[in-house]
């Protein structure tokens, strides 16, 4: 059944909060866990369903993981050449992580696997990474001419590539990566603006040689990974929601412990702060090689910005969000440079558009971004997420402002990132 919530205006958030484990590192965790060589025990993991998807994938290619308690895999793994071909096709749910990195891992190994998704990952672009796939010598077919899932990999020996990818995508340099484990020679990626690098810190923690430059990465293919423990930070993309929260509604007060900062992925408090919203880092530290802080935010008076260059995937997965301050900001917003917004769970360009105007905002669209004028007031109304967990929740965190009640369709996405995004609103909301 579908389901809807609806959110109420809120006079202030306030307290302390921590939210669930960074997906892109959960993902990894998982993945790199069972190519190393011996037990890795993982806590703060993300029990969200995309990340699940990834766990189901690799015990049905015999690796051993064991979930003892709320946030915690102990992984058992054998090596990288030690998975097995999977009996059945690989379901990796709404996960572009899962099946983008996944192809790149299994285009190397000597088994044939099929890695399919649901509705909304067979209609994302493939051929982004079964295109530099197929230049190691990959054989992966798909439907129109390997542009979208099913994918149907049939495992063989691979060479080093050195691949100018046209996108700043980590999914697509760290398929190339993975692949380049199993590739004879040196592999190198170069892309047009950083993209996060959670590979590149997790292979080094397994003791992987990576070698990072300006503009690129490289890595020689036949090295070994080592099992070693592993802490998840609480994931910014998943604190995203809850910092604008806190900016946008007045008398607010937050502080979000525990959120991992890496410079490629802390965009949104950059573009934040530019749109002069008050966050403080306080208590740095580093967890298994990633940053983290806790984040002091405070209500304040926002200002439209421009955004676009480099901050751009730096802050990929919480334009959502930072369109919903926008709204609330004085003065006019431009995104531009975010072409890649179009290709998510949904297109979320067209998403964000259609759902502010409900609000009463002034949205126009580009085909790389959009321009929002800021609003005095939002208003109530009914939103539908399309299936896009990043869209239900900016909707439940622009409802905050709202005049009238909100009701959000089609909820149940949420689980995808962030299963306890609904009961924490409530616990923090005034
Ligand atoms: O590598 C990753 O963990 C991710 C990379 C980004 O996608 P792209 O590589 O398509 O930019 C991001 O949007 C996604 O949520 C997670
Ligand atoms: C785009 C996202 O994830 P993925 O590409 O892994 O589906 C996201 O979480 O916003």
């Amino acid at each position: 059944m579908v389901q809807s919530q609806t959110v109420s205006a809120s006079r202030g958030l306030r307290g302390e909060i921590t939210v669930p484990g960074d997906k892109s590192i959960s993902h990894r965790s998982v993945m790199f866990g069972s190519l190393a060589k011996g037990v890795t025990r993982v806590s703060g993991f993300l029990q969200g369903e995309d990340n699940l998807s990834t766990v189901k994938a690799f015990r049905a290619m015999g690796v051993t993981i064991d979930q003892p308690g709320d946030g915690e895999l102990v992984i058992h793994g054998l090596g990288v050449h030690s998975l097995q071909e999977p009996a059945d096709v690989l379901d990796c749910g709404n996960s572009g992580t899962t099946i983008r990195l996944m192809s790149g891992l299994l285009a190397g190994q000597s088994f044939f696997s099929v890695l399919t998704g649901d509705q909304y990952l067979r209609k994302r672009p493939m051929g982004r990474i079964v295109a530099p796939l197929a230049g190691m010598g990959a054989s992966i077919r798909g439907r129109q001419q390997g542009q979208y899932a099913p994918l149907a990999i049939d495992g063989q020996q691979l060479k080093a590539t050195s691949y100018q990818s046209p996108v700043a995508s980590a999914q697509v340099k760290s398929a190339v990566l993975l692949a380049g484990l199993y590739a004879d020679g040196v592999t190198t990626v170069y892309e047009p603006h950083l993209s996060r690098d959670h590979s590149e810190r997790m292979l080094r923690h397994f003791g992987v040689e990576v070698t990072s430059f300006d503009g690129g990465v490289s890595l020689a293919g036949g090295q070994e990974l080592t099992a070693r423990d592993l802490l998840v930070p609480g994931d910014i993309s998943s604190a995203a929601f809850f910092m604008v929260a806190g900016l946008i509604v007045p008398d607010s007060e937050l502080l979000i412990k525990n959120v991992g900062i890496n410079p490629t992925r802390c965009g949104v408090i950059d573009i934040l702060k530019k749109m002069n919203g008050s966050i403080e880092l306080v208590n740095e530290r580093e967890m298994a090689g990633e940053p983290v802080a806790d984040l002091l935010v405070k209500s304040s008076d926002l200002k439209g910005i421009e955004i676009g260059g480099e901050d751009v995937p730096r802050a990929i997965d919480e334009f959502p969000v930072i369109s919903v301050a926008a709204a609330c900001a004085e003065g006019t917003t431009v995104i531009r440079d975010a072409k890649e917004l179009r290709v998510k769970e949904t297109d979320r360009i067209a998403a964000m558009a259609d759902v502010l105007s409900t609000f009463g905002v002034t949205v126009t669209t580009a085909e790389d971004g959009m321009t929002v004028q800021g609003a005095e007031r939002l208003q109530g109304g009914r939103v539908n997420s399309c299936g896009d967990h990043r869209i239900a929740m900016s909707s439940a965190i622009a409802a905050l402002r709202a005049d009238g009640d909100v009701v959000i369709e089609d909820t149940q996405c949420t689980a995808t990132s962030f299963p306890n995004f609904w009961q924490l609103l409530g616990t923090v909301t005034v």
